[in-house]
């Protein structure tokens, strides 16, 4: 707990003859992870956001008697914020100053509270190519902002140099133009086909050169901007399918490198289910969950290269 709490006026006044009182309280759901679409232009925009409510007011009968009644349940607050989340964000002051007065309205024991929002911010992946975009940018493919590291592995064998390329989390997501179904179905498989879905990744991958004669940052930043516009370009089937295709249009464009190597997780963003409250909900407002994740890691290479183990050895991370 980080702020002060006001304390319920009859826990104060018990305590002055040494019995057991309970203190300073606040209780609710943390980090919510939440994904706006607005979609109702050709040019998506999305708010992402992880929002934390926190109530404040008399709950002592729920500490001290398991009496119920006045708790506001924490799945009840997560349900609101993504309820909320429908009629537009506005800003993160906005949107957490909404909740604080529908909770302290709502219900007259709740006093107080504290509500947290952390928004993450998406940048529309620019492009040269037409399709689905417009002013040089992307309708609907995202890349978080400033969040990848670039990473560089060389190793040298007497005179052979060895050298890996790389980046780490550099996080993707398209708001539509992905789908997935088609996979086979037994007794235990429950995943809806989905011919729209949210597809969103942090890409790890990396890549090797077959010589060390070439602008290496040049080379870095030009394989970074391949891969951001093959994952904005190509209507994914399948992550697998995607993270191909990126390999495949880093090895057309780059004769220098002879294999891609990637990690890609499956960040699953989950539609929330608004018909308890008689609401629609068409592919606006997600559940983006952090764990557990698909993993799907594959290398792209020529066949005509021939293999160098000895500049992957102690690379680890990948099949
Ligand atoms: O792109 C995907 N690939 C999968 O292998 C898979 N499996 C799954 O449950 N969802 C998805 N999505």
């Amino acid at each position: 707990m980080s702020d002060t709490i006001a304390t319920p006026a009859h826990a104060a006044a018990a305590g002055q003859d040494g019995t057991i009182v309970l203190g300073d309280n606040q209780y609710g759901k943390a980090e919510v992870r939440v994904v706006k679409v607005d979609r109702d232009k050709p040019r998506h925009c999305i708010t992402d956001l992880s929002v934390t409510s926190q109530l404040r007011g008399d709950f002592t009968v729920a500490h001290t008697q398991g009496d119920n009644s006045p708790v506001v349940a924490t799945d009840t607050q997560k349900n609101t914020i993504f309820a909320f989340a429908k009629d537009g964000i506005g800003s993160p002051e906005l949107f957490a100053m909404r909740l604080a007065e529908h909770f302290t309205s709502s219900f007259d024991w709740v006093t107080g509270g504290r509500w947290e929002v952390k928004e993450y911010t998406w940048e529309h992946i620019p492009t040269s190519l037409a399709n689905n975009a417009s002013d040089g940018e992307h309708n609907h493919a995202f890349v978080k902002a400033g969040t990848e590291t670039r990473t560089a592995v060389v190793q040298r064998d007497g005179d052979e140099v060895f050298v890996v390329a790389g980046l780490e989390d550099l996080s993707v997501l398209k708001s539509t133009g992905s789908e997935f179904h088609g996979f086979p179905r037994d007794r235990y498989t429950t995943l809806v086909e989905t011919d729209d879905r949210i597809l969103a990744t942090s890409v790890t991958a990396r890549w090797r050169y077959t010589t060390t004669d070439i602008d290496f940052n040049a080379a870095y930043d030009d394989v970074r901007r391949v891969m951001l516009e093959t994952f904005a370009d190509v209507h994914s089937l399948a992550l697998q399918q995607t993270l191909y295709q990126m390999g495949k249009r880093v090895l057309e464009t780059h004769p220098e490198i002879g294999e891609i190597k990637f990690s890609m997780p499956n960040l699953h963003h989950f539609l929330v289910d608004f018909t308890p409250f008689g609401l629609e909900n068409p592919n606006e407002v997600f559940y983006a969950a952090d764990r557990p994740y698909g993993l799907i890691e594959a290398e792209v290479k020529r066949s005509d290269v021939t293999p160098e183990p000895r500049a992957w050895a102690t690379v680890t991370g990948f099949c």
